[in-house]
C-alpha cells in the first residue's frame, strides 16, 4: 500500500505552479514573508496553479479524499452493490484478531509483549468535530489494565499533551505528532517501566517548530474562507481537517494546501481520514517511533520481544510495515470496517473490538500469571516432599 505517498496529486500541483509563478522554481523560501506584497503573489501563485490543474487530477483527488474514511452511507450502498465477497475475501487476508486471539497470544510464547496503539478511531471513535473525540472510561479502564501488564504506547497524529489529555493515563509512553515527539512515562505501573526509558523524552523535528507555527497562521488564513475547514496545530505537525467540508469545496481546499506547502519545501502533504496531515519531509514516521521505543526498552533486534500494533489511519501503515520487516515478530492490527489496503495481518472491525481485544490479552497474561505461579509452588512442594 502506498501508505506514505503524498495522496494528493503531487506533480501536477507543482508542474503548474512552477510554470505559471513568479515564485517558481525554489518556490517560496522559508521562511517566507508573512504579509504585504508577497502574500499576492503567493495568491495568484495558488491560483495560476489551481488554474493548470486538469479535471482529471481533481476527480482523482476527490475521489482519494472520499476513499480515506468511508462513511455508514457509502458501507451500507457497498453492500448493497455485493462486494461483501471482497470483504469476505478480505478477512481471509487480514482475519479477527479476536478470532485468532490464540495463534496471537502462542506467538508471544517466551516474549515479552509490547503493546503500540493508536488513538483516533482505534481508542476513540472518529467524530465531526477534533476536540470532542474523546475515549469511554471502560476503554481507558482497559488501557491502564494492559499497561500494568505490558509496557504500553500512544503512537498518535496528535500533538503530545492533546493526546494525553484525552487518554490520562501518567503510565504510558506517548509518541505524538506521527511519532516525532516521544516521551517515557511519568509514573510506572509495570515493572519494564519502572527500569527501561522511564526519562526518555525524543524530538526529531524540532528545528521544525517555527516552520509549523508560521504553515499553521499560513493555512488558518487561506483556509478561513472555506466553511467546515479546521486547522489543527499538532506541534511537529498540522492537520487540515475537511470531514466537515462540502464535498464540492474538497478539491479546491487540497488545492490551496498544496499550495501554502509548496511555499515550505521541507514540509509535505499527506492523508489520513479526512485530513491533510502537514508535516516535516524528515525520515521519521510512526514505525520509526515503533522502533525508537523498543530500542529504548532494551528490545533493539531482539528475538525476545513481540510488538503488538493497533491502528486504524494510513499513517499507522508505516508502524505494520516496521512490524513486517522484523520477520516474525510483530502483530499488526488494523482498525476497520471495510477492505483496505494495508500491510497489518489481522484486522479489528472498531474500538469496541479493540477494548475486547485488549480486556482479553489482560485476562490471559493473569490467567497465565496464575498458572505459573501454581505450577512453581506445586514444583517447590514436590521438592520438600
Ligand atoms: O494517529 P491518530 O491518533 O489516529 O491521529 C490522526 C488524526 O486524528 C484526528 O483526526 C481524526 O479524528 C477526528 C476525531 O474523531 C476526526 O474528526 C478526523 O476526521 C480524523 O481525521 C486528529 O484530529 C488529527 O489531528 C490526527 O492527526
Amino acid at each position: 500500500m502506498a501508505q506514505t505517498s503524498v495522496v494528493v496529486p503531487e506533480v501536477g500541483m507543482a508542474a503548474a505552479a512552477a510554470t505559471a509563478c513568479p515564485c517558481s522554481g525554489s518556490l517560496v523560501p522559508y521562511p517566507p514573508p508573512r504579509a504585504g506584497p508577497g502574500m499576492t503573489v503567493r495568491r495568484k501563485c495558488l491560483r495560476a496553479a489551481q488554474a493548470e490543474l486538469g479535471a482529471g487530477l481533481l476527480n482523482g483527488l476527490v475521489e482519494s479524499m472520499r476513499a480515506s474514511s468511508p462513511t455508514h452511507a457509502r458501507a451500507a450502498a457497498a453492500l448493497a452493490a455485493g462486494v461483501d465477497e471482497e470483504h469476505a475475501a478480505w478477512m481471509a487476508k487480514h482475519p479477527s484478531a479476536l478470532g485468532k486471539f490464540e495463534e496471537i497470544v502462542a506467538a508471544s510464547k517466551g516474549k515479552q509483549i509490547v503493546m503500540f496503539l493508536d488513538y483516533d478511531g482505534t481508542l476513540s471513535p472518529i467524530v465531526n468535530d477534533p476536540d470532542a473525540a474523546f475515549m469511554s472510561e471502560t476503554m481507558r479502564m482497559a488501557v491502564r489494565s494492559v499497561a500494568k501488564q505490558f509496557p504500553t504506547a500512544i503512537v498518535s497524529g496528535r500533538c503530545r499533551d492533546k493526546v494525553f489529555e484525552f487518554v490520562k493515563l501518567a503510565e504510558l509512553y506517548y509518541a505524538g505528532s506521527h511519532g516525532m515527539d516521544i516521551k517515557g512515562p511519568a509514573k510506572s505501573s509495570s515493572g519494564h517501566a519502572k527500569s527501561k526509558a522511564k526519562g526518555v523524552l525524543f524530538q526529531p523535528a524540532s528545528e521544525f517548530l517555527p516552520m509549523i507555527e508560521q504553515v499553521t497562521q499560513r493555512l488558518i488564513e487561506e483556509t478561513r474562507h472555506v466553511r467546515g475547514a479546521k486547522v489543527e496545530n499538532n506541534k511537529f505537525c498540522v492537520s487540515v481537517h475537511f470531514r466537515c467540508v462540502d464535498e464540492k469545496s474538497w478539491a479546491s481546499l487540497a488545492e490551496t494546501v498544496k499550495g501554502v506547502v509548496r511555499e515550505y519545501p521541507k514540509l509535505r502533504v499527506s492523508q489520513g481520514r479526512m485530513v491533510f496531515e502537514v508535516r516535516p519531509s524528515i525520515k521519521w514516521d510512526k514505525g520509526k517511533a515503533l522502533e525508537f521505543l523498543l530500542e529504548s526498552l532494551g528490545f533493539a533486534e531482539c528475538s525476545n520481544v513481540l510488538p503488538v500494533y493497533i491502528g486504524d489511519d494510513r499513517t499507522d501503515e508505516d508502524a505494520f510495515r516496521m512490524l513486517r520487516q522484523r520477520t516474525g515478530q510483530g502483530v499488526g492490527i488494523l482498525v476497520s470496517k471495510h477492505p483496505k489496503e494495508t500491510s497489518a495481518s489481522f484486522s479489528l472491525q472498531e474500538p469496541a473490538e479493540v477494548m475486547e481485544f485488549l480486556l482479553r490479552l489482560v485476562e490471559w497474561k493473569q490467567l497465565s500469571k496464575a498458572r505459573l505461579r501454581l505450577r512453581r509452588r506445586a514444583a517447590d512442594h514436590g521438592a520438600t516432599a
